[in-house]
């Protein structure tokens, strides 16, 4: 049998934050280019019924798994495993699981009848290039990183990386867990084609992935993130827990049935997914900044403000979402724009790519043709600023650096570039990232890039160490099969 290689992408939460944890909310999720790869390949030499599961950017990073599949069904990890990982563990467990019960074991059996080697590595954006820029005395700019070999070693251990919160563990479940759907012949690959309406197979990668997820990280969160990796960028409305209740309390997991959880014919998935993308000419960069904040903590203490103040929450989280919609709306009228007339959008895009924002209305002689679309942006940059403010407001009522001075200070400077369009603290917030939306037209000539102006001032910022990542949206719809051969640096990666 031949490999099966399956990516997944990264996410970024642009609007959204803490209240996507509540079902009457939804947020606004960014999918990126930056993706995680599963390699599922037959083993030559090994024992029947062993896989080995490597991830060559680590160090002490080989897992090796005994799977048994006659009686009680189990996988073991070898106890000569220099580390645990479990989430690739739960995993495998639940994937061979679900084929079991959905093929049978015997065909599962001839699947692994030559055991299994499987390799896993993500985009260098996952994980903080800035010691490895300043170790080759490259400047932190996009064309640095873009020097970087793909899949780069990152000379430590997984538990010690530094994340810059793309989401590793929910791509990596999404890409891991549909590829053995996929290698085990549980969903056709054809399921991952690009379709308007997501296939059963996708749907059924989905939960199962949800459910894993889940379990490693031993609470149910929002799933936002396992969502943009299997959907791709969307508005994401989340499930009630209720429908994984049952299996995350069950100790005796390895034998209950998880196809009635699992199946997207169970109607507990109650998420929603709205197609949503970034308009035309728009581009998203991103940063790593220095110093990571511990999501679980501000979400902690968020949540723990709600529960006290709950009428200033209400007021405060039903205006944070109307602007949060609005920001959906206003990315799809302005697609409309471009596609009344690709010509007179992208002429409005370059020229604003010259002026600041606080500019952009100011001008008495922007032709009539692009008065709509110059306002449809002022009004972009209108509402990612007012939802700045509403978050800092959030985060000074709850005691969380949501929106730290730091970043506030970054951000505004940013703000001051021409062609910026907005940006904000993706997610929960806190120290480490920042998100930019900036006007990127086809050509800028003879000005300066909206993106060459924001690397220098990123370059020379002092107040901060920021550094950017290359990731821009990802347009596809999330996860999908790859060609081994065509990923740059994929098969060097798996082989060193
Ligand atoms: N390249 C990788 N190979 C194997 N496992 C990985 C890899 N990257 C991340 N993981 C798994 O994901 C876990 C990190 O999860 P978590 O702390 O929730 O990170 P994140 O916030 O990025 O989702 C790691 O402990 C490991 O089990
Ligand atoms: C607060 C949240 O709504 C969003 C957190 O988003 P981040 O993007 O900050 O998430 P991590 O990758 O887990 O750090 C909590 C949630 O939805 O899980």
């Amino acid at each position: 049998m031949n490999s099966t290689v399956v990516s997944s992408p990264g996410k970024v939460l642009v609007a959204g934050g803490y209240l996507i944890l509540d079902p009457a909310f939804s947020g606004v999720v960014v999918s990126t280019s930056s993706r995680f790869y599963t390699v599922v390949q037959p083993r030559t030499t090994a024992q029947p019924n062993t896989i080995q599961v490597r991830s060559p950017q680590f160090a002490n990073a080989t897992w090796n798994y005994s799977v048994s599949l006659d009686g009680e069904r189990a996988v073991n990890a070898l106890p000569e495993n220099a580390s645990q990982n479990k989430f690739v563990h739960l995993a495998l467990k639940s994937a061979i699981s679900l084929a079991a019960e959905l093929k049978g074991v015997s065909a599962v059996s001839a699947t692994l009848a030559s055991g299994l080697d499987i390799g896993i590595v993500g985009d260098n954006d996952f994980y903080s290039q800035r010691a490895k820029l300043a170790s080759l005395n490259l400047p932190r700019t996009l064309q640095s990183l873009s020097q970087i070999p793909p899949f780069c070693p990152t000379d430590g251990s997984l538990s010690n990386v530094h994340k810059t919160g793309l989401g590793s563990s929910a791509a990596l479940i999404t890409s891991l867990v549909s590829a053995l759907l996929v290698h085990l012949e549980v969903i056709p690959k054809a399921a991952f084609a690009e379709t308007e309406i997501p296939t059963e197979g996708r749907l059924l990668a989905h939960n199962l992935a949800q459910y894993v997820h889940c379990l490693a990280q031993g609470k149910v969160g929002s799933g936002f993130d396992v969502a943009a990796a299997v959907f791709g960028s969307h508005l994401y409305t989340r499930f009630s827990p209720a429908v994984l209740e049952a299996l995350m309390n069950d100790d005796s997991a390895s034998t209950t049935s998880l196809l009635p959880t699992v199946s997207p014919s169970n109607p507990g998935w109650d998420y929603r997914i709205e197609p949503f993308v970034l308009p035309p000419l728009v581009r998203i960069m991103l940063a790593d900044v220095d110093a990571g904040s511990d999501t679980p903590s501000l979400v902690g203490k968020v949540l723990q403000w709600r529960k006290q103040d709950p009428d200033r929450a209400r007021g405060l989280w039903t205006a944070i979402d109307q602007e949060n919609q609005s920001l959906a709306s206003n990315f799809a009228h302005l697609t409309k724009l471009h596609d009344k007339d690709p010509e007179v959008y992208g002429a409005a895009v370059k020229y604003l790519s010259t002026l600041q924002p606080v500019q952009w209305l100011a001008n008495p002689w922007t032709p009539p043709e692009e008065v709509d679309i110059t306002a449809a942006f002022f009004e972009a940059h209108r509402i990612t600023q007012s939802i700045r403010t509403k978050m800092r407001e959030m985060g000074e009522l709850s005691g969380v650096p949501i929106e730290p001075t730091e970043q506030t200070d970054l951000l505004d400077a940013c703000m001051s570039q021409a062609g910026v369009i907005g940006g904000g603290v993706p997610g929960a917030g806190g120290y480490d990232a920042v998100w930019l939306l900036l006007c990127d037209p086809v050509d800028c000539s003879p000005d300066q890039r909206p993106t060459e102006r924001v690397e220098r001032l990123w370059g020379e910022y002092s107040k901060l160490n920021v550094s950017p990542l290359s990731a821009i949206q990802s347009k596809e719809r999330g996860t999908r099969i790859e060609n081994l051969d065509e990923v740059p640096g994929l098969q060097a990666a798996l082989s060193t």
